[in-house]
């Protein structure tokens, strides 16, 4: 599924060199490694943030650009099986859409284990996709000599286009997984520029990275619900001021993520500036305060400001 009304850029490879280009989604339950996965996909090339508006109907999160292909990894919001209320009804609608319109699917499970929840995920990916079966955390395996009989369960479920078991944190085996799908991508000229890994803008990441940071560090504490507003967005030179209100659903949330002494959102917020400044590769002031909006979760008005459709 290429975007037609896109121009192509100049001096780029065409669809007549036989480039390939094309959206995939990266879908699992949760704690699978998706993210890492990506991270380790894009790798180093997290340095230049385009400043161009959306210009595809996806949400892009990254960016490779590989000297034959050009693969643009769309969001598919985290999938919710525990909790029925706006906020994963919206969640869920979304993760259908974008899989029925992707090229292709990077369906990512952990290595010896196939679970309900696994299964759950592969029930929502439409039967006509394309999709690679990615084994991640084969470093946790043991006993390398259960990988083949694990393959052999989880095919039994779906018949994947290809499967490759690897390890995203450690890095093995990941040049596989782009050799593997890149033929799997439609032939077409590129949709982005070479350097750039992301379309998203500055604001959005920064509200991205503060919100990973309190997935991180509150872990099991983490309210239901929570999520981030950037309210002020200011540069000035390399320095980049940023305020940012984490918003809880009840009054007892605030103080979990406050934590004692403050100690918590301080840890929070110096963990996520550190990034935001590697990433922008300037000096952030970043201010962080929780904020209590009763009910939002089934709001979805609410919903809709914070950038959920
Ligand atoms: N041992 C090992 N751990 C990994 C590997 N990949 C990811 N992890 C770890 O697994 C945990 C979850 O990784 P994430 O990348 O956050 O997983 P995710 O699927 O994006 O999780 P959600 O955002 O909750 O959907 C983290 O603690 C990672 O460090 C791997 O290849 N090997």
């Amino acid at each position: 599924m290429s975007d037609a009304s896109q121009t192509p850029l100049s001096d780029q490879p065409t669809g007549e060199d036989g480039f390939r280009a094309g959206f995939v989604a990266i879908v699992g339950r949760p704690n699978v490694g998706k993210s890492t996965l990506l991270n380790r996909l894009i790798g180093q090339k997290i340095s230049i943030v385009s400043s161009k508006a959306q210009t595809t109907r996806h949400r892009v999160t990254g960016i490779l650009t590989e000297p034959g292909a050009q693969f643009v990894f769309v969001d598919t919001p985290g999938f919710q099986t525990h909790h029925r209320n706006a906020l994963n009804r919206s969640m869920n609608r979304t993760v259908s859409q974008v899989l029925a319109d992707v090229d292709l699917v990077f369906f990512v499970i952990e290595a010896g284990r196939f679970t309900e929840d696994d299964r759950k995920v592969l029930a929502v990916i439409p039967e006509s996709s394309k999709v690679i079966l990615v084994i991640n955390k084969v470093d946790q395996l043991k006993d390398k000599t259960r990988l083949l009989p694990f393959i052999a369960q989880v095919r039994e479920a779906r018949d994947f286009t290809e499967i490759v078991p690897l390890s995203a944190e450690k890095g093995r085996n990941v040049d596989e997984l782009v050799k593997a799908a890149t033929p799997l991508l439609p032939v077409g000229t590129p949709m982005f520029e070479e350097d750039e890994i992301t379309d998203r803008s500055e604001r959005f990441l920064a509200s991205e990275f503060l919100r990973e940071k309190l997935f991180r560090l509150l872990g099991d504490e983490l309210p239901y619900g929570i999520a981030v507003e950037i309210e002020k967005f200011e540069v000035e030179g390399n320095l980049r001021r940023i305020y940012a209100a984490v918003i809880v659903d009840k009054p007892g949330h605030k103080s979990m993520v406050i934590g004692r002494g403050g100690e918590k959102l301080k840890r929070i917020s110096s963990e996520a500036r550190v990034e935001l400044e590697k990433l922008f590769d300037g000096k952030v002031f970043l201010e962080v305060w929780v904020k209590v909006k009763s009910g939002w979760a089934d709001d979805e008005r609410a919903l809709k400001s914070l950038g959920y459709e």
